[in-house]
């Protein structure tokens, strides 16, 4: 079985070419695929399969002709993936199986149509609108850090840190506590700082996130959209851009005034190779 291995901003994956959706791939496949010691190694799978021959996905293949089939490291599905988008459309892109149309490149995932426009050192991509919808808290150890609930297509809870706690001594070894009455489904886990002002944006945050399914990665791109909503939400500000820096790297948050939320970043493949 071919792949391909890319990341954005450090958020890694497996890309597994599939066309015609012929591959039997399970949580337990897909778990051993991530494995960083015993398999390829990376955060999730994006499997590479056209619209029409995905059940999850047939609905949308008249407006996008390929699907980004995401896994979780532990085998589990996300509705979402924001890295994994650019990634995915690199990989199109790099493989001939797509080109950008007008509007830029769409690409089918479970929490609907994303589209794509592309550059060559960046990518930025039409996500879905953010939703804020709920106060809770999460939990690392006797500390307990206040937070709002965003639906980005998948579930955050975006901590804003305070008190003096940075974010460097945060333990996400393991997941932060959180109430699964809000969260019946679990929930990627950002905590936020602010950060000194960048030229060009509006605001500037340093976070760092613990991913459902997956543990602390170096990035996560619906995690930026989350935080960049509500820092935009706490500036006061309905549209503008806001600079996110992850462990793994930048990415920029803006709604537009066309209302419109885009996520922009760098999208990388690294190697391709055969599966034995
Ligand atoms: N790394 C991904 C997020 C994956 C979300 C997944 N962990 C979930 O269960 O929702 C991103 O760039 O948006």
């Amino acid at each position: 079985m071919r792949f391909t291995k890319g990341h954005g901003t450090g958020n890694d994956f497996v890309i597994l070419p599939d066309p015609d959706g012929e591959l039997e791939l399970t949580a337990e496949r897909v778990a051993a695929l991530c494995d960083r010691h015993r398999g390829i190694g990376g955060d999730g799978v994006l499997r590479v399969v056209r619209s029409a021959k995905h059940p999850e996905a047939a609905g949308q293949a008249g407006e996008a002709e390929w699907f980004m089939d995401y896994w979780n490291s532990d085998g589990s599905f996300a509705e979402m993936c924001g890295n994994g988008v650019r990634v995915f459309v690199r990989y199109l892109m790099s493989n001939d199986l797509a080109t950008p149309g007008p509007a830029g490149l769409p690409v089918a995932t479970r929490a609907g149509i994303m589209v794509a426009q592309v550059n060559d050192g960046s990518i930025r991509v039409r996500m879905t609108t953010p939703r804020v919808y709920a106060g809770s808290t999460a939990t690392i150890g006797a500390l307990t850090v206040p937070g709002v609930a965003v639906d980005c297509g998948n579930p955050h809870l975006v901590c804003n840190l305070h008190d003096g706690v940075r974010l460097a001594v945060l333990d996400l070894t393991r997941p932060p506590g959180h109430d699964p009455a809000v969260f019946p489904g679990g929930v990627n886990v950002e905590f936020v700082e602010p950060a000194e002002p960048v030229d060009g944006v509006d605001g500037h945050v340093r976070m760092r996130v613990h991913e459902r399914g997956s543990g602390e990665t170096l990035s996560c791109g619906t995690g930026a959209l989350a935080v960049g909503a509500v820092a935009l939400r706490d500036a006061g500000l309905t549209t503008g851009s806001i600079a996110v820096d992850l462990p793994g790297g930048r990415l920029i948050v803006t709604h537009d005034d066309d209302g419109v939320w885009w996520l922009e970043g760098p999208a990388v493949l690294v190697a391709t190779g055969e599966v034995l």
